[in-house]
């Protein structure tokens, strides 16, 4: 049997809005077990998200080769819907694959880029599931192009609260225009941000991570943690602070060895959420035989 496997993902980064974002060591799996005369994907992520041709894998699927044959899966994924961790994008380059797999389409990461960004929408939420590591991504709405490199060693310590917000509420409180001052500010950070990763400067890159001012300052009223966590993280040694995503999922990037530390710190916070001590992931999707 082949099982397809899609590391989450965390985009923006900060003021890398719609255009930087890393891989994250949780998983979804995809089983390709037997065909079937019907579609049925078991999995126990609940009565909300389908077990036959609706589900958003299959769907992915089909829109690549309508009259696939269907098949018994059966999926298995650690990654929350709708927290800002990429389960969407997971989703549905785990469709794209098991579209390669069974139609033996013999497709490249890039073609799978540009497929799974017509359908997502957002670069920097499926590039770094197909690429791994830290990815830069762009879209102009024709094309997607992604580079990858190495982050450097950290941990990303990542508040996940009980609570969904979907990725399509929280880009509708976004404003049409941004002031040029803070676009240039923002931008002009995000490519130090970029500067500091490659050369291993997590320090630098921290610091840039909490200079956005194209989605985060407009976010925070729904997400009013996102400044507890910057605040208490910075008090004890945190690099950098982020909203993951959409949100609301918080990331604090942390130097690995003081990772347990700071987050038993930032445990004693009053949030009600799930905390997780998550590694970078350095690959993206891959198939096992
Ligand atoms: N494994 C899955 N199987 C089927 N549907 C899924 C799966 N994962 C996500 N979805 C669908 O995607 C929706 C969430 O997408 P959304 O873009 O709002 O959030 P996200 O991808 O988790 O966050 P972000 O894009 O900010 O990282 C879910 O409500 C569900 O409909
Ligand atoms: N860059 C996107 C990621 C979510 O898909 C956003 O922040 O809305």
């Amino acid at each position: 049997m082949t099982t397809i496997r899609v590391p989450a993902t965390s985009a923006n980064l900060g003021p890398g809005f719609d255009s930087i974002g890393i891989a994250l060591e949780l998983y979804l799996t995809l089983t390709i077990a037997e065909p079937r005369a019907t579609w049925f994907i078991e999995h126990e992520m609940g009565v909300d998200v389908p077990s036959d041709e609706h589900n958003l894998i299959i769907k992915t699927a089909l829109a690549l080769i309508p009259d696939l044959t269907p098949h018994h899966l059966i999926m298995k994924s650690a990654i929350p819907l709708a927290r800002g961790l990429g389960s969407s994008s997971s989703a549905i380059i785990a469709g794209i694959e098991l579209a390669n797999q069974l139609g033996k389409l013999d497709l490249t990461q890039y073609d799978e880029l540009q497929i799974a960004v017509r359908l997502e929408g957002h670069p920097d939420n499926v590039a770094p599931a197909i690429y791994g590591g830290f990815v830069t991504a762009t879209y102009d709405e024709v094309e997607a192009d992604a580079i990858s490199a190495p982050f450097p060693a950290a941990r990303a310590l990542t508040y996940i609260p009980d609570t969904e917000l979907l990725t399509s509420a929280s880009r509708a409180i976004l404003p049409e225009k941004i002031p040029l001052r803070a676009a240039v500010t923002t931008s002009s950070s995000a490519n130090v941000l970029v500067a500091a990763v490659l050369r291993g400067d997590l320090e630098t890159a921290g610091r840039m991570m909490e200079r956005d001012q194209f989605h985060e300052v407009y976010r925070e009223k729904l997400v009013p943690h996102l400044e507890q966590i910057r605040e208490k993280a910075r008090a004890v040694g945190a690099c950098g602070t982020y909203l993951s995503g959409a949100g609301p999922t918080v990331i604090s990037m942390v130097p690995v060895d003081e990772a347990d530390e700071i987050l038993g710190e930032l445990q004693q916070l009053p949030l009600t959420g799930q905390w997780l001590n998550l590694a970078i992931a350095p690959a993206g999707l891959l198939i096992e035989a």
